[in-house]
């Protein structure tokens, strides 16, 4: 190791009395682990109205001991005050990192480079209120007088998956589907034109306002989609309409000007905000804004900030964030589980998996330590899920009788609607929890063969039937899912993601394995246009390449720009007949 470089946390004494601690959990189950109730209440923990039960981890009191001790090997608690306090923890990108500032209440002092971001973080929500007030009320017209009751946000990766979580965790929450009434919100991600397609689908251009989000505005998805879209609001009202009908969310406001966006329509953050960390920026903040009202967002920001200000300062041992990620990374790289399952009983966080697959994978899928150096032991999870009991009906086979994958289950006490017919034994949100308290104890206890003999199952199929247990999970029961709650979840797992990340010593804020595929596309368009307008032949690329792309270019021979009115056959999208 080269000097200044830090052993990987691999070679430490904490790290080894883990391996070696290993053997003793393994002469345990979770059958009888949960026969012992004062380690379950130890391990269950309350913040602010959430429980998180931490008693289906294959653990005992020794086992988080000695993960606390890790932490402090890490010198964890450093690295949280460091975060707080605008240090450039992002070293490969030379940048502080404080997605937790955009949630701090407007009296709050967060420092970076020797000033205070909060008065800029509330400039802009100020004027995001401000703004999503005259389009609510109908104070903003579109170019042709009509009031904007449709919005499209235009965005990928993280100026996509954060702000639809949201979307769909708040959709439907009685306060927020009422001061929605008459409103629609869409997304486009993808630069597949058919998601254009959905997403332009029955929307009407006079009403429509388009949100350009892009943390860099440079990414080439959204800006071939913002062109798309700039087309379809152009080609139906004219070029003037664009200062109505498209805003946009960025930190390069320079591009945003020179994409023909009025610089007093564009709301800005900032590179401290990591891009799956900017939800909580104008990027979530500005559409949800629109579709529901300042205020209800605004108490998502509160949510976030109520965890924000628990991980600042409780101690380690009662952080939830801290025992979440302690947990992760006992079950990743102590008890070999690379996978995660991220199970929500309720249909609002459809979306929470998708997005926690981002921060998490893109957060500490890496290879190399701060310092560079390979690490010798695999970093990050598989991240996966669906909302119960969907999922039940379809993967946690493998999860009950096949591989070992540590599960998250998300439960929900008041749920955001209630349903009871007379005559049935439970009402509808019971009947889903009973499924999230079972599944949670069927993992853990297994069924034995005693058990089936018991039952007097024929002999041929107890094999079949038989579950080992001892399968990890832990549970987050929130008391209702508002807007509050699904900020307190959102920096729950925002700030576990960092915790692991600072545990294997990684740089869980940049994300350079997303760069080769970008520029090796590059390569590719710039041949596929030589082909399609010069028919220059293909060069420079493998035989397997060059045959699969010689045959996609023989299957479409067209080389003409249509008809921008062929560009939304009006079969496809409504409103735009020739
Ligand atoms: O917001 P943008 O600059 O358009 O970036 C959108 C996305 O681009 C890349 O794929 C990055 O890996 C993501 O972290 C980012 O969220």
């Amino acid at each position: 190791m080269a000097s200044g470089q830090h052993a990987p946390i691999s070679e430490s004494a904490a790290w080894a009395d883990l391996k070696q601690h290993v053997k003793t959990i393994e002469g345990t189950h979770l059958r009888n682990l949960m026969q012992d109730n004062n380690r379950c209440e130890e391990l269950i923990k309350e913040y602010d109205g959430i429980v998180v039960d931490l008693s289906r981890q294959r653990v005992i009191h020794d086992t988080v001991d000695k993960l606390l001790n890790l932490a402090e090997e890490a010198k964890l608690k450093e690295k949280i005050d460091q975060m707080f306090d605008g240090v450039h923890i992002n070293e490969t990108e030379n940048r502080s990192v404080l997605h937790a500032a955009l949630r701090a209440p407007r009296d709050e002092v967060i420092n970076c480079d020797g000033h205070n971001v909060v008065p800029a973080v509330w400039d802009v929500l100020d004027k995001i209120d401000a703004f999503s007030d005259q389009i609510r009320s109908g104070s903003w017209l579109g170019s042709t007088g009509k009031p904007l009751t449709d919005v499209v946000a235009i965005g990928i990766g993280g100026s996509f998956l954060g702000p639809l979580f949201v979307h769909t965790a708040m959709q439907t929450e009685p306060g927020c589907a009422q001061a929605a009434k008459g409103r629609r919100l869409r997304f486009l991600a993808n630069v597949d034109p058919i998601d254009v397609a959905r997403a332009l689908l029955d929307l009407n251009q006079e009403t429509t306002l388009v949100v350009i989000v892009s943390k860099t505005f440079t990414t080439a998805e959204t800006m071939l989609n913002a062109r798309t879209v700039r087309t379809w609001i152009t080609s139906a009202l004219g070029v003037e309409a664009v200062s109505k009908h498209m805003v946009a969310v960025s930190t390069n406001l320079k591009l945003v000007k020179e994409f023909g966006i009025d610089p007093a329509n564009a709301f800005g953050f900032w590179d401290w905000v990591g891009g799956r960390y900017s939800v909580c920026s104008a990027v979530g903040v500005l559409p949800l804004a629109l579709q529901y009202g300042f205020s209800h967002v605004k108490k998502f920001l509160q949510g976030a900030w109520s965890i924000d200000d628990h991980f600042r300062s409780a101690p380690l041992e009662s952080n939830l964030p801290v025992l979440l990620g302690l947990m992760s990374v006992w079950n990743v790289s102590f008890l070999g589980c690379p996978a995660r399952a991220i199970l929500p009983y309720c249909q609002a966080l459809a979306k929470l998996a998708p997005h926690i697959q981002q921060v998490s994978m893109e957060s500490n899928g890496k290879g190399v330590s701060l310092d560079g150096v390979p690490l010798p032991f695999g970093t990050g999870e598989i991240d996966f899920g669906e909302p119960g009991t969907n999922g039940q009906h379809s993967f946690y086979q493998l999860i009950h009788q096949g591989r070992v994958i540590p599960c998250d289950f998300i439960g929900i006490i008041k749920s955001q609607q209630s349903v009871y017919l007379k005559g049935e034994q439970v009402s509808n949100h019971d009947e889903l929890m009973c499924n999230f308290f079972a599944q949670a104890d069927a993992l853990a206890y297994g069924k034995t063969r005693e058990e089936l003999v018991a039952e007097k199952v024929p002999e041929a199929l107890i094999p079949h039937k038989m579950f080992s247990g001892n399968r990890q999970s832990l549970s987050i029961l929130l008391p209702n899912l508002t807007p509050y709650t699904v900020g307190q979840l959102l920096a729950l797992y925002e700030h576990r993601v960092a915790v692991q990340g600072w545990i294997w010593g990684i740089n869980s804020f940049d994300q350079w394995g997303v760069e080769l595929g970008k520029s090796l596309a590059g390569k590719v368009r710039t041949q596929m246009n030589a082909a399609r307008t010069k028919t220059q032949p293909l060069s420079g690329f493998n035989y397997s390449t060059t045959t699969l792309l010689t045959r996609y270019l023989q299957g479409k021979t067209q080389l003409l720009y249509p008809d921008p009115h062929d560009v939304f056959p009006s079969n496809v999208l409504p409103g735009f007949e020739k």
